[in-house]
């Protein structure tokens, strides 16, 4: 497998001022030179290079294109009726087409992302030079990267570590600046030192402990289990505390989750478009118009919120009705924060049963603030935050208050934090044995519970053999990563 040289479109097909094409594996330095006519640049100097495809003499040139856009037929005619304007070139009996003006890259094994041989193609962004050149590197026998796979090259040569892919992955698909800060954070390798940093003093204490126990002539010096023990102890504390975080890495990826509840008619839905700045949600005068849940993506300050619109609690005999009741409190029970509305216009009178929802994380504010002038606006010892989604008065206060729950619920620590339930399941795991092994009766079983928790934070990084769980891990990259 890895003996293949592999090659994938690197930006999104289409239209594009460029394209960027990725080569990988040991016959990547010969496909640039068949590509360019030329010797092979400097390593890791960008040059200019026209990239031709080769074609045998007397024989017909190779249909265009091929999926993108035109069929075959035309092809042809197009070809006929529209020769390129560059004439082909001929050398030694065979015609070559030029294709498109790029810039070449050459990154020689092994300073290169994947370890190997690497090229890069920067050509003209457009469809058909796209499919052209791609063309061009089959007939080469290059073959098309699967997804993820040259980041699992990388992993294979030792370039990056499991969590530091993970990571990367993060980065691509960050789309607010704080998970961007975190990503970048785990893909330069600072996740993976914090747990390199515990692994390290467990397989030392594992190897001392090892080796005196090869020897069963000889006591094991008191010295030494006193001194494991105490490896064992300091590093459950740290993972302990590294767990009890309150999810905030993980939540992170995810979006802070917050639900909009309150009785039907009260301008949930209108709250929901105003932060959304489009409409998202159906909004009328009837009440029970919201049913289905209706989840918008948010960008506040830089952290992520899902934001979901839900159908207004009350009793209703319709059952559709009934289906959205049932599944706004569902969203309100899951979610990390909940947003209470209720109505100006009838204030004070509010239900009971929204009042119920009130916890101590809860946003509470009171819409339709244009008709609450003059009233006493406090609940259950709270104060109400007075907005108006007709007006706009108070949306600002709303969004600061959201995005002060985002940012202490969301903000890293010093140190790295944790972001996916596979570490987390990996850590608990290790932090058992280690709590086990603290009271081991004799010494095997104190060394077996050293090595199980050695191998679970070993899994983590993957510098162990972790086969079972390399492809879950580099299945969510796309082609070309
Ligand atoms: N054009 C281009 N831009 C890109 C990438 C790329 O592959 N090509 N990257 C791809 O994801 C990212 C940059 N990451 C990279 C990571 C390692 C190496 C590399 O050549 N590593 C060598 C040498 C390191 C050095 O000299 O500093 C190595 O690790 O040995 C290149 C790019 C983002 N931008
Ligand atoms: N005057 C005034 N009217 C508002 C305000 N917010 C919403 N409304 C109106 O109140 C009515 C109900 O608004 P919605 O946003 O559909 O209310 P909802 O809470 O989503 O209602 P359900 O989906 O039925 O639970 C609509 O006629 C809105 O135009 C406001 O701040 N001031
Ligand atoms: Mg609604």
């Amino acid at each position: 497998m890895s003996g293949d040289t592999i090659f994938a479109l690197a930006t999104p097909a289409g239209k594009s001022g460029v394209a960027v094409f990725r080569l990988s594996g040991p016959r990547a330095a010969e496909a640039l030179q068949t590509l360019t006519g030329k010797a092979l640049p400097t390593p890791r100097v960008a040059v200019k290079r026209r990239l031709y495809a080769s074609t045998p003499e007397g024989q017909a040139l190779p249909p265009l294109g091929g999926r993108v856009g035109w069929g075959a037929a035309s092809d042809a005619s197009i070809h006929r009726d529209a020769p390129l304007p560059t004439s082909p070139l001929k050398v030694g009996g065979e015609e070559k087409i030029p294709l498109d003006d790029a810039l070449v890259l050459y990154f020689k094994a092994p300073a290169s992302f994947t370890g190997e041989d690497v090229v890069e193609l920067h050509t003209h962004g457009g469809p058909a030079i796209i499919a052209a050149v791609a063309k061009a590197l089959t007939a080469l026998d290059l073959r098309l990267a699967e997804p993820g796979e040259f980041t699992r090259r990388a992993f294979d040569h030792g370039k990056l570590d499991l969590v530091e892919i993970e990571g990367l992955a993060d980065l691509i698909a960050a789309e607010t600046e704080a998970q961007r800060r975190q990503a970048l954070r785990q893909a330069e390798g600072e996740l993976s030192s914090l747990y390199e940093s515990w692994r390290g003093p467990l397989i030392s204490a594992l190897a001392r402990m090892e080796a005196a126990i090869d020897f069963p002539d000889e006591d094991l010096p008191d010295g030494l289990m006193m001194l494991v023990d105490e490896t064992m102890r300091i590093l459950s504390d740290e993972i302990e505390a590294h767990l009890a975080d309150n999810h905030r890495g993980e939540m992170l990826r995810d979006g802070l989750s917050v639900a909009i509840i309150g009785s039907p008619n009260v301008g949930k839905s209108s709250l929901l478009n105003r932060l959304a700045g489009r409409e998202a949600a159906i909004v009328s005068a009837r009440a029970g118009t919201t049913r289905d849940v209706i989840e918008v993506k948010l960008d506040l300050g830089g952290y992520p919120v899902l934001i979901a619109d839900t159908a207004g609690l009350r009793e209703s005999p319709d059952e559709i009705e009934q289906e959205g009741v049932k599944r706004a409190l569902k969203r309100a029970e899951h979610a990390d924060l909940k947003l209470i509305v209720f109505d100006g216009a009838v204030w004070p009178d509010f239900d009971a049963t929204v009042a119920e929802q009130i916890d101590a994380e809860a946003i509470v504010v009171l819409n339709k603030a244009e008709f609450a002038v003059g009233r006493k606006t406090a609940i259950v010892e709270r104060d109400l935050l007075l907005v108006s989604a007709k007006t706009g008065e108070g949306l600002d206060a709303l969004v600061a208050a959201l995005t002060d729950k985002a940012a202490k619920a969301l903000n890293p620590g010093a140190q790295p934090a944790l972001t996916r339930l596979r570490h987390r399941a990996a850590l608990e795991r290790c932090l058992g044995a280690l709590r086990r092994g603290l009271h081991a009766p004799v010494v095997e079983l104190k060394a077996e519970d050293l090595r199980l928790a050695v191998q679970a934070l070993g899994r983590i990084t993957g510098r162990v053999e972790v086969d079972d769980v390399l492809d879950l891990i580099f299945r969510e990259f796309c082609i070309g990563k």
